[in-house]
């Protein structure tokens, strides 16, 4: 394994350092360094990060290999800046058995560009009747801490208790896609004065609301961890914070796109808009982005959904939900925040190495942490072309939009994944 000597990064955003990378691990950080036979990667005006850990990805593998793959999906995730990802469960078959999830892992230690953390499913089938072989998961290879049946809601509450007292006994986790079903039924996008005009049933907010004020009272209950995806609302924002300050044991994540796009882009009627939970209002965004900013919510996942074409180019009520986000992510939150690059790693990074217990990630990048990071080109505003995507499938909102922020490298434990904005396999 050849060493590696980046030269002139700025670690996140400060003076230019050299960081010698070797055996898989930050060998030094200083100015000057030198280092013989290694590989020089001249980083000057690039941002350093640690490797970006997205908690929330469908990657697709097993069943819809046509929309995405382990494979392709690790190649989507290495280019943005991603060095660990978390595989939802909602594939067919659904990842609800070791077997399953252990395919998921080799799969993605066979592609080798990211580390794929596969999430186990919470109930058989996500059928939401009874709870999955949540403890066969955690002892399986695969090592399983997050159960999630998303796409779905455990609306149940019974097993919703019974599946938080379950994970607490190893410390794992319950990711909650939080939609009361009954509010939603037929839902086509956010309730509100856009879908009154369009004449499309609308999907509430008290919807998410309810699940999750219901969640949080279940958590505190039992004492065991709940994890919120896709914080869309300000009330569930308002909620979350509630539940904080009384030391419940909830984290919550947001999407980029529910930080940055509003309900009206339904007016299109183009279905790359359809996502669930739904585009919502500005006073919504803005609610999020605060979240965000005070530690409300603790991190940024993509809710990355690669679709096929036959269910996206449709029309509205029958197409899928959900939108790419791997490859835009860092752009948009960076046009979001802000070079507040710090506060970038903290919920792109750190936060969600952390709730998935992913140690080797979100380190640091001083001597002695794995070399996983990220090299980032803050100067340079790029224009989405979704046929320029890594992805299988092209179905990303920020289609012709001009972003900031190129990755331009991407280390896992010390060898390149991506060069030069390029995919090394
Ligand atoms: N977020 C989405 O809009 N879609 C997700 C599942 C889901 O949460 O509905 C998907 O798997 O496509």
């Amino acid at each position: 394994m050849t060493d590696i000597l980046i030269k002139g990064a700025r670690v996140l955003g400060g003076e230019p350092a050299d960081l010698l990378l070797r055996d898989g691990r930050i060998a030094e950080v200083g100015t000057g360094l030198t280092a013989e036979g290694a590989e020089v990667v001249d980083a000057t005006g690039l941002v350093a990060l640690p490797g970006l850990v997205d908690l929330h990805t469908h990657l697709r593998e097993p069943g819809r290999e046509d929309a995405e793959t382990v494979y392709t999906g690790s190649r989507a995730a290495a280019l943005g800046g991603y060095t660990a990802v978390c595989a939802m469960a909602n594939t067919s078959p659904v990842a609800d058995t070791a077997g399953v999830v252990e395919q998921v892992y080799r799969l993605g230690q066979e592609a080798g560009l990211v580390d794929v953390q596969p999430i186990g499913a919470v109930t058989v089938g996500l059928a939401g009747e009874r709870l999955a072989e949540l403890g066969a998961m955690a002892d399986s290879a695969a090592r399983v801490r997050i159960f999630s049946d998303d796409g779905f809601c455990v609306a149940d509450p019974r097993l919703m208790r019974r599946a938080l007292e379950y994970v607490k006994a190893f410390d794992g986790v319950i990711a909650q896609h939080a939609e009361e079903p009954r509010l939603t039924q037929g839902a086509q996008m956010h309730e509100g004065d856009v879908s009154a005009k369009l004449g499309l049933t609308g999907w509430p907010a008290v919807a998410e609301e309810s699940i999750i004020a219901r969640d949080v009272l279940l958590a505190e209950h039992v004492g065991a961890r709940l994890h919120v995806c896709h914080v869309s609302t300000a009330g569930s924002v308002d909620i979350i914070r509630a539940a904080k300050a009384r030391g419940v044991r909830v984290t919550a994540e947001v999407t980029p796109h529910h930080l940055l796009l509003t309900h009206e882009k339904a007016e299109s009627y183009d279905p790359v808009y359809k996502v669930n939970p739904p585009l919502r209002t500005n006073t919504d965004v803005q609610a999020l982005r605060e979240g965000l900013r005070d530690g409300t919510i603790d991190i940024v996942a993509t809710d990355h959904a690669p679709h096929a074409a036959e269910d996206k180019e449709c029309e509205w009520a029958h197409a899928r939900p959900g939108m790419l986000g791997l490859e835009t992510a860092l752009p948009i939150v960076l046009d979001v925040l802000g070079e507040q690059w710090d506060l970038i790693a903290e919920r792109m990074s750190r936060a969600p190495a952390r709730i998935a217990g992913l140690d080797g990630h979100g380190n640091d990048l001083v001597a002695g942490a794995p070399a996983n990071l990220t090299l980032i080109d803050p100067t340079t505003r790029w224009t989405v072309e979704p046929t320029g995507l890594a992805s299988l499938s092209h179905n990303t909102p920020y289609a012709g939009m001009t972003v900031p922020g190129r990755i331009v490298a991407t280390f896992l434990r010390g060898v390149p994944t991506v060069l030069d904005g390029k995919v090394q396999k």
